[in-house]
């Protein structure tokens, strides 16, 4: 059978009719008409709500939210397949402009990375806010992707009529290729930002499987749960420079278990009242961090989780190139 393939004047004994059939059935089927995929990028300054609008549009959590700015440090893609579009997501870091430590370098880089070569720029701004670092962002900015302006947070303007001169005075800014004044928080909103966007992608089979939502291994969202806990339960005290680096991710079979996950990290913080802040009273903060993540790790694994967390302190490594490296950053 295999020579036949290799043979296209037919093995004796097959009729040309058998080799017709066996070539078609050998054949990559072609992309279903009407079917489109491509590229988004999500960009903008720290805190607009990037992240926010990625969960949100990929319909499960795959980047970390808070209220904290510059949380987000790496290109996540999360996909989402709606009737016959493929979206590819790309989040980018908030652009950061004020100051020139390794980490930011790295993180203006995987911006800069991120918004080269795709379909569609989303760039995020508050609606009816326009400030030097949006600038700077919008700056960036290829000629010739378009771009369509997201004025987010829109259930904070409380005066809608004066949007429209500032919008007007957007356009004026950069040839934006729509205009999208919405929530990240509304469903409704949503549903409308993917109409608008699957315009702008090209006609062509999908990359990923239908229900694929994420590029990213479970490792790198364990690292994202921790960190999404740690920020949370400290608040606003631990400075953003604080990260974690999964150590250990194995699975291990089980008997009682359909899947069993141990995960070893570390948490690494600048200084010894940082670590002190996390630990807290008598080891609890660190307690909770761990089983919050846990519990929500063994969910979006469908897995039991074993979840070991450590404290390190690591003094200016947001300034040392080498070590920014070595925790993952390019
Ligand atoms: N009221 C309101 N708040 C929003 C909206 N979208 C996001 N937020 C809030 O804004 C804050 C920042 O949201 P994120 O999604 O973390 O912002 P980001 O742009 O990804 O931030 P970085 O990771 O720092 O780049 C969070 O407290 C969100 O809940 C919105 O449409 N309306």
């Amino acid at each position: 059978m295999n020579q036949a393939t290799n043979d296209p004047a037919g093995t004796p004994g097959q009729s040309p009719d058998d080799l017709e059939a066996m070539l078609a059935a050998a054949r990559v089927p072609a992309a279903v008409e009407g079917q489109r995929c491509g590229v988004i990028a999500i960009v903008g300054k720290p805190n607009v709500g990037k992240s926010t609008l990625l969960n949100a549009l990929v319909g499960q959590k795959i980047s970390i939210t808070s209220r904290k700015a510059q949380t987000t440090r790496h290109r996540i893609t999360g996909i989402r397949t709606r009737d016959l579009t493929q979206f590819v997501f790309v989040d980018t870091p908030g652009f950061q402009t004020r100051h020139a430590t390794a980490l930011n370098k790295s993180l203006n880089k995987t911006v800069m990375g991120a918004i080269g070569d795709v379909d569609l720029i989303l760039f995020v701004v508050e609606a009816g806010n326009f400030t030097l670092a949006d600038a700077k962002v919008l700056s960036l900015f290829k000629p010739g992707i378009p771009t369509l302006l997201v004025a987010n947070k829109l259930d904070m303007v409380n005066r809608r009529a004066e949007l429209a001169p500032w919008l007007k005075s957007m356009q004026e800014r950069h040839p934006f290729a729509e205009f999208v004044p919405m929530s990240a928080k509304n469903k409704g909103d949503i549903e409308r930002l993917f109409d608008i966007c699957a315009k702008y992608l090209p006609e062509q089979g999908w990359w990923y499987g239908e229900d694929e939502l994420t590029d990213r291994s479970e490792k790198f969202l364990a690292s994202e749960t921790v960190r999404e806990k740690l920020f949370r339960f400290t608040g606003d005290e631990l400075p953003y420079t604080s990260t974690v680096v999964v150590d250990k991710f194995e699975e291990e079979a089980s008997k009682q278990h359909k899947r069993l996950v141990k995960i070893a990290a570390t948490i690494v913080v600048e200084r010894d009242n940082h670590k002190m802040m996390v630990i807290g009273d008598k080891g609890e903060r660190l307690k909770r961090i761990g089983t919050e993540a846990r519990q929500e790790l063994e969910k979006l694994m469908d897995a039991k989780v074993f979840l070991e967390l450590w404290v390190k302190v690591r003094s200016g490594w947001a300034d040392d190139e080498a070590r920014v490296r070595s925790f993952g950053y390019e």
